[in-house]
């Protein structure tokens, strides 16, 4: 099975590009996706956020609470590892369930902290990487999420440099400056190129 990673900066495109690599018949396990569903109600992380964050952590239906726990983690280093600490092993053993079960010759894990883990790479057979302006990222946050500026740039502050990623990849995207048709145009003659 071919293992294709796919990466990006916050509203990068990322997931987009997975929308559209679907669409094409790709496989994509999203690893935001599965962060979300272990801390809604319910969830398996919710014990250990509630047990080191604290019950103001979690909402009145048993879910993390996402824009606390966002204002918190970026704005304390510290806080944002233990978090991580404790999500990002469920997401790997998730991911690797799905992988498991999933029979396609060709798999795309859409990961938005690719490079900032030393253990995706070795596991990718291929690594894609959707980039774009600085500006463009602030823009599309904020139109998309209704943040603040300076919400936008907390997050890109905390994620690699853009060089970094860029130094992992196959192959870049560049998805700036282009409509959603252009950008599918790109996808469609990146996987051409890569075999995909
Ligand atoms: C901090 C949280 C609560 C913010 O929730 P929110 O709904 O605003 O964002 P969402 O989960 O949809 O993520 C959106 C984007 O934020 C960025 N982001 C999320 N977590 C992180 C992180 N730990 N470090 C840097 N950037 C991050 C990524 O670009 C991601 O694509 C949430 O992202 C979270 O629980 N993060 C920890 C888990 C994690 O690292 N997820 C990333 C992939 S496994
Ligand atoms: N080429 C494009 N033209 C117009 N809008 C775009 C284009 N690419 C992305 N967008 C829009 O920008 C926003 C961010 O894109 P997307 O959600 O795919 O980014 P992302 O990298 O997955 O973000 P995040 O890291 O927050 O998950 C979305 O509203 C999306 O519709």
């Amino acid at each position: 099975m071919r293992r294709v990673g796919l990466t990006g900066g916050i509203g990068s495109g990322k997931s987009t590009v997975a929308k559209i690599l679907q669409t094409c018949g790709a496989t994509v396990l999203d690893a935001d996706h599965i962060a979300r569903m272990c801390t809604q109600a319910g969830g398996a992380a919710i014990p250990d956020i509630r047990h080191h964050f604290g019950e103001t952590f979690v909402s009145a239906d048993g879910a993390m609470d996402r824009d606390r726990m966002r204002t918190h983690v970026f704005a304390n280093p510290q806080a944002k590892q233990l978090l991580e600490s404790i999500i990002h092993p469920r997401v790997h053993e998730e991911l690797e369930r799905l992988l498991q079960t999933s029979p396609a010759d060709c798999v795309v894990f859409d990961v938005p902290l690719l490079v900032e883990s030393d253990r995706w790479r070795p596991q990718l057979d291929t690594v894609l990487v959707v980039d774009c302006e600085h500006e463009t990222q602030i823009a599309r946050v904020m139109a998309r999420n209704g943040w603040p500026r300076q919400q936008v740039e907390s997050v890109i502050a905390q994620q690699s440099p853009r060089a970094k990623r860029l130094a992992s990849a196959d192959g870049v995207l560049w998805n700036d400056g282009i409509d959603l048709p252009a950008l599918q145009a790109l996808v469609l003659g990146m996987t051409r190129r890569l075999g995909l």
